[in-house]
């Protein structure tokens, strides 16, 4: 069993053991594993307070765990500030906050670019420009944001926005993604382009997302982890998960302490 683990672990991509976060005598998370592949779609849920949030900041490098080690390809990250992540391939989208809104959508893009670049640039010049433009032509295209490329990311709806703020984030070719609440705020028309944005991204990366949008967690997870009072209550398909009696007790636990 230990072995098996053990070889799990090995095979995946971003791993999170026996993670602990304390504030105060406060357990925000307790004893946390995760095992996180690339190419495949990762959800976390669970009820408010459950601590998704603070195991993002963890894998992200926002915040330190009191106990236990997160591993990007094998090597250990726990204490790698967020930035040295972002360079090692591990992406965390901010949501709309990110994006520059004078800047138009092609522009916005063309800064993550230059602001992401990453190893020797052996590139100059004309054949520098014209990479650079496939790539920005590839990601508008990927986020079905070709026609709007020369408008004011302020003048976007709120839809587009998050889909160029995905968009921006995926322009570093992260080896892994964390997308917090993707889906969060918006109108219901919205959600389908951003769930078909996060399918595309995830044949090239591993994507974490936390999401409360259980249709799209359905729709989208290959796995889900459900969290609640920061332990990992189960883990397994949204099918299995959905029918585990321990995962609706928590939900409806969390609802009547509200
Ligand atoms: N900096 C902090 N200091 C003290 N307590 C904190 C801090 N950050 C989070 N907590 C507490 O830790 C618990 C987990 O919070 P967290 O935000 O991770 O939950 P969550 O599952 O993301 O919740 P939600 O779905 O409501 O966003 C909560 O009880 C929260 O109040």
């Amino acid at each position: 069993m230990a072995s098996a683990v053990r070889q799990r672990a090995a095979a995946s991509l971003l791993t999170a053991r026996g993670l602990t976060v304390r504030f105060g005598d406060f357990e925000a998370l307790r004893g946390v594993s995760i095992d996180l592949d690339t190419r495949s779609i990762h959800a976390v849920i669970g009820p408010n307070g459950a601590g998704k949030t603070t195991l993002f900041n963890v894998i992200s490098g926002f915040t330190k765990p009191t106990a236990g080690q997160v591993r990007l390809n094998g090597a250990d990250v726990t204490a790698v500030s967020p930035n040295r992540l972002a360079r090692l391939g591990l992406a965390r989208s901010f949501q709309i906050c990110s994006i520059f809104p004078n800047l138009s959508v092609a522009d916005n893009i063309r800064t993550a670019l230059a602001l992401n670049e990453r190893g020797p640039q052996l590139l100059r010049g004309r054949s520098r420009r014209d990479e650079n433009g496939a790539r920005i032509r590839h990601l508008l295209d990927q986020g079905g944001l070709t026609d709007e490329s020369e408008r004011r990311a302020a003048d976007l709806p709120y839809g587009r926005r998050r889909l160029l703020e995905i968009v921006t984030t995926i322009a570093i070719a992260p080896k892994f993604l964390l997308l917090d609440e993707p889906t969060a705020g918006l109108a219901r028309e919205d959600i389908a382009p951003v769930a078909a944005l996060i399918k595309t991204v995830a044949a090239t990366c591993g994507v974490l997302l936390v999401e409360h949008n259980l249709q799209v967690v359905k729709s989208l997870a290959a796995k889900v982890t459900v969290l609640a009072e920061g332990a990992v209550l189960c883990e397994g398909s949204y099918d299995e998960v959905a029918r585990d009696p321990r995962v609706i007790n928590a939900y409806i636990g969390a609802e009547r302490r509200a």
